[in-house]
């Protein structure tokens, strides 16, 4: 906005106007000018007054844009109003700026004016504000133009020049036109202002010069740095190129030196690629030959594939023929083998029979030839009793020569008396002394004493003693002669079925069959073939035969056990057996006829070494303990020992508890006997031979554990039989 003088200033803002900003005092903030404005108003002398105005009017040309505040860049804008340069004008900024933070406020703007017109001459502050207004209102004139420079007179001109020259501007002022414009200004129209104004001029001419002279003292200092900078920079330049050159050369070293060793494991590279290749040539070379080989072999082998083709055509018509000629030979020689087979069941069979006839011829033979030694036998018997009797006549005669002669006769004529009881020791010596004997059984079971009483059977009739009985070693003979009461006791042929009376047991044995006891010869009839009366008619020959050896302590009733079982009879007090005793039992099992050899051995420690050779030919053991006797029992353990020696597990075993019926006097509970046929895998019963319990069923269950043994084994041999055949044939 112009004022009235020309001069054109901005409006100062107030507080709450332009940018709607509300006035400080009633919190609004204050304008930096208000402040000036209140001091002005409050402590200001009135050149100081107008003076501050003038600031102000100042401060607000330069804050154009009302900031509030002049950067550096509003104090260059002056340079266009004022005359003075860019330089002169930064260090009138420098000048102001007291805190030198690059900005000035009102205060320090308005206060380096008022120091600057105030401290020369201590003028007054209106002088001060007046000159300051005055000063501005120069500047202002400035603007007039230059017309006036003319109206100059010389002696101003000379004073002009005097002042100048005083105060050195040619040094620091380039144009001296403004200053001079002004100076004749204030000349003119404030002469009193001169003085300060030539002070300002003199105060801002020193401190242009000493800012000159700074400058200057800078530019060289600057000149000085900027040359030391360069040296240092053109050593350090130096040095750098140097570095660079060391650098380069090092590197060029490290270079070669990489080059070389590159070059070198290169080379090393080449040389082994090269024996690779080399190898690989080789390698080529090799297989190349290989594959000619191959090739060659691939001919060879085309050639002999194609006449080994021709010899598998050949052969494979060659096998068709013979695989004809095979199914032909094994047609013929399955023909062949069942005829074989027929023929060898014929032959089985037909060896069956001849075998059977000839165990039949063989048991008649037998059965003749013990006939007939028993008629050989019995004629010496009765030529010896005969002879016996001349010697007792004799003897009687001549009384005093009463010596005994051995008797002659069977081979054990010397160990069995006249009734054919062996003879101990003890009963020779009895013979002799007279001492009463035990009645004792004879070797075939049966009673030797006196006629029994209630026997049917007569044992021995007449006076005539009862016949000799001889041992023959299951070795020697399987069927050794069986005697009873003077008559061969032909194979009684006993099937359970069967009724038989017993007549010779004391008392009826009640619920047992009597035993019917088959015709026997006429008794004393003369040895030889017709000694066979006709009504013994050989039975039929038995489908199988076993030997069956029965063992147990003395006492425990083997004897009386095989008498049931035979003659379904029972002897109380029987004697014991001496040495060893043989019966026949033909039982019927499952259709067939099964005749037992029951070897009935002495149990008396004595006879242990003949029972023992008895063993090896059994084909089956019965061992039989006392259950009133603990001692017989525990002895069990031990017969079966000596039969396990004999003949190891080959053979089935019977073991019997006898006298069941004896029961309140039972020491050997049923358990017992149990366990120990469990532990030894045998059969077992609790028999008793005096009420005939359990005696048929034992031994029967015997007879068919034999026979069905038998059988496997017979399947089995058959069986191996045709598989031998089979091989014979197609071997
Ligand atoms: N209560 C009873 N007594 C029996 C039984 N079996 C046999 N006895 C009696 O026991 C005694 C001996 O009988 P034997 O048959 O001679 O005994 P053993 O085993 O043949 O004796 P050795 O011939 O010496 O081995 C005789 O007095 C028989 O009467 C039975 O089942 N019950
Ligand atoms: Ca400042
Ligand atoms: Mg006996």
């Amino acid at each position: 906005m112009a004022t009235p003088d020309g001069r054109v200033v901005s409006r100062p803002q107030r507080p709450g106007q332009g940018s709607g900003q509300k006035p400080k005092g009633s919190g609004a903030c204050l304008h930096p000018l208000d402040s000036l404005e209140q001091r002005e108003t409050q402590e200001q002398a009135p050149g100081q007054l107008i003076m501050l105005r003038k600031a102000q009017e100042f401060f607000q040309t330069c804050d154009a844009e009302g900031k509030g505040f002049i950067a550096r860049r509003d104090m260059q804008k002056l340079h266009k109003e004022l005359p003075l340069s860019l330089e002169e004008l930064e260090d009138v900024f420098d000048a102001l700026d007291a805190d030198g933070n690059g900005y000035l406020t009102p205060e320090e703007f308005t206060t380096g004016f008022s120091h600057f017109f105030f401290s020369q001459n201590n003028p007054s502050q209106e002088d001060a504000g007046e000159q300051v207004t005055q000063h501005h209102e120069e500047q202002v004139y400035q603007s007039r133009g230059e017309e006036d420079l003319g109206n100059m007179d010389e002696d101003e001109e000379a004073q002009f020049q005097m002042l100048m020259d005083r105060l050195g501007a040619q040094k620091v002022l380039e144009d001296e036109s403004d200053v001079k414009q002004l100076w004749l200004q204030l000349k003119k129209d404030e002469p009193h202002l001169l003085s300060n104004f030539e002070d300002f001029l003199t105060r801002i001419f020193s401190q242009l010069q000493e800012a000159h002279e700074e400058k200057n003292e800078l530019e060289c200092a600057l000149k000085r740095k900027i040359a030391a900078y360069d040296e240092e920079i053109q050593h350090l330049y130096e040095e750098m190129e140097q570095q660079i050159k060391n650098e380069k050369e090092q590197f060029l070293l490290k270079d070669t030196e990489r080059f070389q060793a590159r070059s070198q494991e290169l080379e090393q590279k080449l040389l082994c690629k090269e024996q690779e290749l080399e190898q690989l040539t080789q390698k080529q070379k090799r297989l190349e030959g290989q594959c000619t080989a191959l090739h060659h072999d691939k001919h060879e082998t085309k050639t002999e594939n194609n006449k080994l083709k021709l010899t598998n055509q050949e052969l494979a018509r060659e096998l068709e023929r013979t695989s004809q000629e095979l199914q032909e030979a094994q047609q013929q020689l399955e023909s062949l083998q069942q005829e074989a087979c027929k023929l060898h069941q014929e032959k089985e069979m037909e060896v069956y029979r001849v075998t059977e006839s000839l165990q039949r011829e063989k048991a008649g033979l037998l059965k003749q030839l013990d006939f007939l030694r028993e008629r050989n036998k019995h004629l010496r018997d009765e030529r010896d009793i005969c002879f016996q009797k001349d010697k007792a006549a004799k003897a009687n005669t001549a009384a005093s020569k009463a010596s005994w002669k051995r008797r002659s006769g069977s081979v054990i004529g010397k160990y069995v008396d006249g009734r054919g009881i062996l003879r101990s020791q003890s009963e020779e010596e009895e013979e002799v002394f007279g001492i009463p004997r035990r009645s004792s059984l004879g070797l075939s079971g049966y009673p030797l004493t006196e006629e029994e009483p209630g026997t049917g059977e007569t044992g021995h009739g007449g006076p005539y003693p009862r016949p000799l009985r001889r041992i023959i070693s299951i070795e020697e003979d399987p069927l050794p002669q069986l005697l009873d009461g003077g008559f061969e006791q032909p194979l009684s042929k006993c099937p359970e079925e069967e009724e038989v009376s017993d007549q010779g047991v004391q008392g009826q044995i009640q619920g047992s069959p009597p035993l019917k006891l088959t015709p026997t010869s006429p008794r004393g009839q003369p040895v030889g073939k017709e000694a066979l009366c006709k009504e013994e008619s050989a039975p039929s020959a038995p489908d199988r035969l076993f030997k069956i050896v029965f063992v147990g302590n003395s006492a425990v009733g083997k004897t009386s056990f095989l008498k049931r079982f035979c003659e379904d009879r029972f002897s109380p007090g029987m004697a014991a057996t001496v040495g060893i005793d043989y019966r026949v039992k033909t039982v019927n099992v499952d259709d067939s006829q099964v005749a037992l050899q029951l070897w009935d051995t002495a149990g008396q420690e004595r006879y242990r070494c003949i029972t023992q050779q008895f063993f090896r030919k059994a084909d089956a053991v019965i061992v039989m303990y006392d259950l009133t006797a603990k001692q017989s029992f525990l002895s069990v353990r031990g017969w079966l020992s000596s039969v396990e020696e004999a003949v190891g597990d080959r053979v089935p075993v019977l073991l019997l508890g006898n006298k069941l019926d004896n029961e309140q006097e039972r020491e050997v509970p049923r358990g017992l006997g149990e366990q120990l046929a469990k532990e030894n895998n045998l059969i077992f019963y609790e028999c008793s031979a005096y009420s005939g319990h359990n005696t048929k069923e034992s031994l029967l269950h015997l007879a068919r554990f034999l026979k069905e043994q038998e059988d496997t084994v017979r399947e089995d041999t058959i069986q191996v039989g045709r598989l031998a055949k089979k091989k014979s044939c197609c071997g």
